[in-house]
């Protein structure tokens, strides 16, 4: 069993809400790893961090990421940091996967203040520019199509990634 797409990008690129859209309109399976983390822990995710770090809860991650990619034949989001991990990237070859990107004025106005991603807490804007210059060739090496998110709404992308996919 292998996922029909698997979304990677930033945080706030839209992973999750397009992923969801996506998968409703394809009549198929949503997974989103960080959803399975908080399951795994019994805890959402900023009290993962508070509690065992960001080490735990990249290890966490790296197990969430093999165990979907083995067990959905739908969607599945990934979480922003999840390509930092070689392992789980070597585990993404093979696979249909699309980079949504974005840029950072999209990104940072999406993330705003919402709550849940403690990387981004303090100093978001910063932080945001940070994670995206670092990540960037991991997202671009681990992509097989990339997405325009920029000015763009969840329908339109949904639709882009639609026409990608066999039918
Ligand atoms: N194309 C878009 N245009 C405007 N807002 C968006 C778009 N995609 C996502 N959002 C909003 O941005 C925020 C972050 O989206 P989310 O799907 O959680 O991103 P990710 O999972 O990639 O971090 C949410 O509030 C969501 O509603
Ligand atoms: O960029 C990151 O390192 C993270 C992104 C988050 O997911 P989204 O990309 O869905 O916000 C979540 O996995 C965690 O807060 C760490
Ligand atoms: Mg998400």
């Amino acid at each position: 069993m292998a996922p029909v797409v698997v979304l990677v990008g930033a945080p706030g690129c839209g992973k999750t809400t397009v992923g969801q859209a996506l998968a409703t309109a394809l009549g198929v399976e949503f997974r989103d790893t960080d959803t399975d983390i908080e399951q795994m822990a019994g805890k959402p995710i900023p009290e993962i961090f508070i509690d065992e770090g960001e080490a735990h809860f990249r290890t966490l991650e790296r197990a969430a990421v093999a165990a979907a990619l083995a067990a959905t034949s739908g969607v599945l989001a990934l979480g922003g940091g999840a390509v930092l991990a070689e392992e789980t990237r070597a585990a993404l070859v093979g696979h249909r996967v699309v980079h949504l990107s974005v840029e950072l004025p999209d990104a940072v106005r999406r993330v705003g203040l919402g709550a849940g991603r403690p990387l981004l807490a303090i100093n978001p804007r910063a932080t945001l520019k940070h994670l995206m210059d670092q990540r960037r060739p991991l997202y671009t090496e681990v992509a097989t199509a990339t997405v325009a998110t920029d000015g763009r709404s969840p329908t339109e992308i949904v639709a882009e990634i639609a026409a990608l996919l066999p039918r």
